[in-house]
């Protein structure tokens, strides 16, 4: 069986000024896999996906989604073409309700926008699908709160839930645990595992038991270029990640 590339970057750079910050990047990311992103500070990851998410315009190079090009595309054209980026919990309509976030998200993936009046799933479709991802999301006993009333970990999950909801097929995620107790950053892993398993997701995290635990696969960025890319076991024992990043604190 063939592997289908959700998303390949080809020989991608990007200049600010004469700066050469990413350096004829190439990455492939199959279908339906956990891919982590991992490299020092000023690596370029977070350059790498504005890049992705029409954020920002490449100087060289393709990138391609389920195969069509998307690079150069705003962020709305990219999104509608099914991939989002979930980094904030800004993203969340703070004075709505779990159920009203998610119901929006849902609306939104059916290509109403936020015009509830005309849901084509029906009212009533709508809210159970919200209630099954509002226990999925294990905020069923917040679901008639308002988001600004969740602690951060669940706002997080909320915003990860609402991605979902919203009908991305690739999803970026920009460092999902910063911030958390191990607690709770072990209870998002387990959220995100849960709620991804039809997606695709490429996750930026610096935390490396997090990356571990995570990773279909890993991609190690240094200097605007990616060094290598494998399983965690083949990341661990490369000897230029040992060197060039990961240092002894895999062992
Ligand atoms: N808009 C910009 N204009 C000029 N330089 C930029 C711009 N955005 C990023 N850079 C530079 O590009 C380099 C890569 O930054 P980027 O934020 O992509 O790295 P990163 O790997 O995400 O780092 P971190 O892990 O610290 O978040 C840095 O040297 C940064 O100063």
């Amino acid at each position: 069986m063939t592997t289908r590339n959700a998303l390949e970057l080809k020989g991608v750079k990007k200049n600010f000024g004469r700066a050469e910050i990413i350096r004829g990047l190439n990455l492939e990311v199959h279908e339906h896999e956990r891919h982590v992103i991992i490299g020092p500070n000023g690596a370029g990851k977070s350059t790498m996906f504005n890049l992705i998410s029409g954020r920002m315009k490449v100087s060289d190079g393709s990138i391609k989604l389920f195969g069509n090009d998307i690079h150069n595309l705003p962020a709305h054209k990219v999104n509608r073409m099914g991939l989002s980026r979930s980094f904030q919990v800004t993203n969340l309509f703070q004075n709505m309700t779990v159920m009203e976030n998610l119901r929006c998200s849902l609306l939104w993936s059916e290509g109403h926008k936020y015009a509830f009046w005309k849901s084509v799933m029906g009212q009533q479709a709508v809210t159970d699908r919200a209630y099954e991802l509002a226990e999925r999301l294990n905020l069923t006993e917040q679901a008639e709160i308002p988001a600004s009333l969740l602690t951060y970990a669940q706002q997080r999950s909320l915003e990860i839930g609402c991605t979902v909801a919203s009908g991305a097929k690739v999803i970026l995620l920009d460092e999902p645990t910063a911030g958390m107790s191990r607690t709770e950053a072990n209870d998002v892993i387990q959220l995100i595992q849960r709620m991804t398993g039809e997606n695709t997701l490429v996750v930026v995290e610096h935390d490396l038991s997090v990356v571990f635990e995570l990773a279909d696969r890993i991609s190690v960025l240094v200097y605007g270029e990616i060094i290598a890319t494998g399983t965690p076991e083949e990341i661990r024992n490369n000897a230029a990640v040992q060197e060039a990043y990961l240092g002894t604190e895999v062992h």
